[in-house]
């Protein structure tokens, strides 16, 4: 796609978890594109439960929506590039039949976040051997991801070996400018480090993608008094939508746009959908966008 303009999504997460496939099961994908289509949004990411391209083509079509990216968990680190390259062509094979314009590529070697372990204390750490065959291997999937005309954009995450500040600033010292890409989640470098411009003014010229995550600071507080797991944090309702959580979005808003920033934004908050009513919170978070982002750079700059 020619990025002219800023595309705004909503991703499954909020309806169907792939990390939890029991929760949300009874939602389909019919339900979850129309609720989409309701709720004002352009596009989504695609899930695990979603289905072979010329099924899901269709249901786009119909609703005139467009497919952003997809997560690939990569294990350069474990398996070997050789290993991980068979099942990442096969996802960029996919993701161009679909017409996407990413691939959201994160390491999920060591990574603790599908465990019990406490995701606030126990991240792994790479070596640093482990990082330069980790950060040539990205450089690899990255051409190949550009062969598909996909961009790899990586996705720095908590409970991972790329979580802070630090960790991806290390990354993008040691990756090709040219192949890998990154993607901003406001939601996880908030609660790994406490704070969500920074990694934002450093690397805006290497994001080209974006997740609109919000944080329930009071959750976020209790569950690192309790030492949660990722997933039972976000059970816990750790993540919300963007409006409804302690991060003001209008400064990154505004930092993409003085940026020239082309591209998705899509927000992305795993709740329990039996708890926080799916198209209720993405209704939320539209009217957020409209009123407060849009409206407001509108005004101030004319
Ligand atoms: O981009 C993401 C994809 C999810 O699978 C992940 O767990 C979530 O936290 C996220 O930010
Ligand atoms: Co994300």
């Amino acid at each position: 796609m020619a990025q002219q303009e800023i595309v705004w999504g909503i991703a499954p997460i909020g309806w169907r978890n792939d990390d939890i496939p029991e929760i949300g099961a009874g939602n389909t994908l019919q339900h979850l594109l129309s609720d989409i289509v309701v709720a004002g949004f352009q596009g989504t990411e695609v899930g695990g439960f979603f289905p072979e391209p010329n099924v899901l083509n269709k249901e786009l079509k119909l609703r005139n929506l467009k497919i952003a990216s997809q997560w690939f968990s990569s294990f350069i680190i474990r398996d070997g590039i050789q290993e991980v390259t068979k099942a990442f062509h096969n996802c960029c094979e996919y993701l161009k039949e679909v017409h996407a314009d990413a691939v959201v590529v994160s390491e999920q070697t060591y990574s603790i976040q599908g465990t019990e372990k406490n995701v606030f204390a126990d991240k792994p750490h790479f070596t640093d051997e482990e990082w330069n065959t980790f950060c040539q291997g990205l450089n690899e999937l990255g051409k190949i991801a550009e062969q598909y005309d996909l961009k790899l954009v990586y996705h720095h995450h908590m409970g991972t070996g790329v979580q802070t500040l630090e960790e991806v600033d290390r990354l993008m010292a040691n990756t090709d400018p040219n192949y890998v890409h990154l993607v901003y989640d406001t939601g996880h470098i908030y609660v790994s480090d406490g704070d969500f411009m920074t990694l934002l003014n450093k690397h805006i010229a290497r994001i080209k993608h974006v997740h609109f995550k919000d944080v329930r600071r009071n959750v976020m507080d209790e569950c690192k008094k309790q030492g949660r797991s990722f997933s039972q944090s976000f059970l816990s309702g750790m993540f919300t939508v963007p409006g409804d959580g302690c991060i003001d979005f209008s400064n990154v808003y505004k930092a993409l746009l003085d940026s020239n920033y082309k591209g998705w934004i899509v927000v992305e908050a795993e709740q329990d959908p039996s708890v926080a009513h799916p198209l209720e919170y993405a209704l939320i978070a539209r009217r957020y966008i409209n009123e407060e982002l849009i409206l407001k750079q509108v005004t101030v700059k004319s």
